[in-house]
């Protein structure tokens, strides 16, 4: 209750303080200090660079998130967004003496300010799995969660580059894509379900069994994100290597299950947040280096797809200036890996099918 009264009290001077500035305003930590103190801040604004926003930035995943796009040089503007917290979460991040400006917003009244001019928008936003639950037993709630904020990225910043983090990624990322069709701003080179957790888990696995620094390995994982629909393709490691069927089998399952290991370690206290921030931060990182004309970024993602018969696919992809510019073929395919693929495609389409539906029910 204690929290609850101050977060409240946070919200109303945020509220009233947000109604003082105008909305270019570049600092509002620090406006706040100078609207308490007198007009004694120098602040220029922000410096060039890409404005992100983080949706769900209080959450487990979103904080630590947050710290690492405010470390990042490429940030110019961090807005943090979620419906608890945010105050006490930017007045933190805020302290950074890096160069991202950064803002916070409480709440659904908040979302559009949160939202306009980004050019790049984290949604961690929504409920994490519990032990015993599978990602899908999370649609019921964050699917309307995923829905309301894409239907304000529409509205307020269409063109922005989207990464879905909020599971089901494999359901969550088709909801996103029929807002965005209704709303007439539907781009499919702009929306990327968030798949690199399981990049990073499979470079460590691999790292671990190979005994090589897993900073050196690179494993690509196709298909979604969501048990046999994570298919680690461990014929084509970098570097080229060769494993036993009784590793394949290990590294395989162990990918596959890597977030219901840390769900079952963390015993109902939620998911994976801070290998999923660094996995996030990296991906964004990507996504950033990508819009300012970076060349030769390849990254797995869950996007609209035509490598397979499916409308949606995790595979490699390019990355440019306007989001994912070309999706790699997905190269020969071991018998065992073939087999996973088929079993993969068969639940993508189902989840697929369940996320298009709900918009269109
Ligand atoms: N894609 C992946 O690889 C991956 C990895 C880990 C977790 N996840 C998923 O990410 C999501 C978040 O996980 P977490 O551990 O951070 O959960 P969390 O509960 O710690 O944080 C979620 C945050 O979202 C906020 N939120 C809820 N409704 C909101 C709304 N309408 N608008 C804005 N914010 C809202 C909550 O207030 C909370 O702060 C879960 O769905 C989880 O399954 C995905
Ligand atoms: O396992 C989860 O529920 C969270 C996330 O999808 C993960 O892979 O860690």
């Amino acid at each position: 209750m204690e929290q609850q009264g101050t977060d409240a009290a946070a919200a109303r001077r945020m509220a009233t303080l947000a109604s003082h500035l105008s909305p270019a305003s570049s600092h509002p930590q620090m406006e706040e200090a100078s609207l308490l103190r007198g007009s004694n801040c120098r602040a220029k604004g922000a410096a060039p660079g890409f404005k992100v926003a983080i949706l769900g930035a209080a959450g487990g995943i979103g904080q630590p998130l947050a710290l690492l796009m405010k470390m990042n040089p490429l940030v110019s503007v961090l807005h943090l967004y979620d419906v608890v917290n945010t105050p006490g979460v930017t007045a933190d991040i805020s302290h950074m003496n890096t160069g991202a400006v950064v803002r916070g917003f409480l709440g659904q009244p908040q979302l559009e300010n949160a939202l306009t001019g980004m050019d790049l928008v984290i949604i961690p936003a929504g409920v994490p799995r519990k032990p015993g639950m599978t990602r899908d037993d999370l649609f019921n709630i964050n699917a309307g969660i995923v829905r309301t904020l894409c239907e304000g990225i529409a509205k307020c910043c269409p063109k922005a580059i989207v990464n879905v983090i909020s599971n089901p990624v494999n359901s969550t990322v088709p909801i996103a894509a029929e807002v965005f069709k209704k709303a007439g701003t539907y781009d499919p080179k702009r929306l990327l379900g968030v798949t690199t957790l399981d990049v990073v888990r499979a470079n460590t696995f691999v790292g671990e069994v190979l005994g090589l620094d897993p900073r050196e390995v690179n494993v690509p994982v196709i298909g979604g994100h969501a048990g046999v629909t994570i298919l680690p393709l461990l014929s084509q490691v970098n570097p080229a290597c060769s494993f036993t069927p009784e590793e394949v089998n290990h590294l395989t399952s162990r990918i596959q299950n890597g977030g219901t290991e840390v769900v079952e370690a963390k015993a109902g206290a939620g998911s994976a947040t801070l290998s999923m921030a660094y996995a996030a931060a990296k991906f964004a990182d990507a996504c950033l280096r990508g819009l300012r004309g970076d060349a030769g970024i390849v990254e797995c993602s869950y996007v609209a797809s035509q490598v397979t018969e499916l409308p949606f696919f995790a595979s490699k992809v390019r990355l440019g200036r306007s989001g994912v510019e070309e999706i790699l073929p997905l190269g020969p395919l071991n018998e065992f890996e073939r087999t996973g693929l088929e079993k993969a495609k068969k639940e993508l389409s189902a989840s697929i099918q369940k996320g298009v539906s709900f918009i269109n029910k």
